[in-house]
């Protein structure tokens, strides 16, 4: 197993440098002697596996594993109590409270590396399961499920921070001709290539791209408004064009183009995404029926 950032939080030193010793040959230990410690840890770097202690002064093992549970950036990390209460009671609240596992102290040292190293293993299987659970096989790009999970949070991001935010529908024009001219395989290497644009078009740190549907793409686009959004848009519609990929059965030219339909949400209005989406949809529509290859956006006459 690959070495792992392990997060050790005890007052005690003993028990530190013992677990130093059992764990430090394998893996990256570090050490916090409080909670407090054990949090500014954390947002410096997020640790693979937590093992904590009950007992400490002020917030205790029991607080601080809600705290780590509470926030949606800690919560999947695995905690494993070791402590020396000993009682049913205790180990019951300790794994209600979320950790994976309970150690009783005093411990036996290739017990808690058995156990840490199933812990780690379990964790990695989950991290990978949900990347693939959230990941376009064809192109690498976040899948639909991840799309709507991406929405609520810049949502609730923009709404908090008053900020516009714009979502783009991408279309590939023509694209059952495509597949039927040019087959299947050589239409999954044109979404590929499609792909790679839209997300190189993209401002790197606030926008997500993601494959919506079929031949189908969708960018959210935090703090854009409707001028900046329509910008990015044709940005990505002109970048598809200058590929210059073949399509002489193009019913607009003879490489390969993209419609594009826009919506923007204004700082000051709540749209639901489904909303959002809908708008998007219906300017794409429009360019479509204009002669695609094209950007259109959801302005008030199309609604
Ligand atoms: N190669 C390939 N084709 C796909 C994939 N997903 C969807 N398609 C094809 O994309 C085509 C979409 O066709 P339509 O919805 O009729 O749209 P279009 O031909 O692009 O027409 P317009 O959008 O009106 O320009 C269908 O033929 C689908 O089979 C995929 O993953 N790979």
């Amino acid at each position: 197993m690959d070495e792992a950032f392990i997060l050790v939080v005890d007052d005690q030193m003993n028990t530190i440098e013992t677990l130093g010793e059992v764990l430090g040959d394998e893996h990256d230990v570090h050490f916090a002697l409080s909670a407090e410690q054990a949090l500014s840890h954390i947002d410096r770097k997020l640790p693979e596996l937590i093992l904590l202690d009950i007992m400490m002064p002020e917030v205790d093992g029991f607080k601080f594993c809600e705290i780590i549970k509470s926030k949606l950036e800690t919560r999947d990390i695995p905690i494993i109590f070791i402590s020396s209460l000993s009682s049913p009671e205790q180990e019951t609240r300790g794994l209600e409270a979320g950790a994976v596992d309970y150690i009783i102290k005093p411990f036996n040292a290739s017990i808690v590396r058995a156990r840490v190293h199933n812990h780690l293993e379990l964790k990695r299987t989950k991290d990978l399961l949900r990347v693939l659970s959230q990941t376009d096989v064809l192109t690498g790009m976040a899948n639909r499920r991840r799309l709507f999970e991406l929405l609520d949070q810049v949502q609730d991001r923009s709404l908090r921070l008053t900020q516009p935010l714009s979502i783009l529908l991408i279309d590939v024009d023509s694209f059952k001709q495509y597949n039927d001219l040019y087959g299947h395989i050589s239409g999954d290497v044109c979404l590929q290539r499609v792909a790679g644009v839209i997300q190189s078009s993209l401002r790197s740190v606030t926008d997500v791209a993601a494959r919506y549907g079929g031949e189908e793409f969708c960018c959210v686009l935090e703090n854009a408004d409707q001028e900046l959004a329509i910008q990015i848009a044709e940005r990505i519609r002109s970048s598809i064009e200058a590929l210059q990929i073949p399509h002489l059965n193009s019913a607009v030219t003879t490489c390969v183009t993209a419609s594009i339909g826009v919506a923007t949400s204004s700082a000051a209005s709540r749209i639901q995404h489904a909303q959002l989406l809908m708008n998007a949809d219906k300017a794409l529509y429009a360019a479509k029926d204009q002669g695609r290859n094209q950007v259109r956006h959801a302005s008030v006459n199309l609604l």
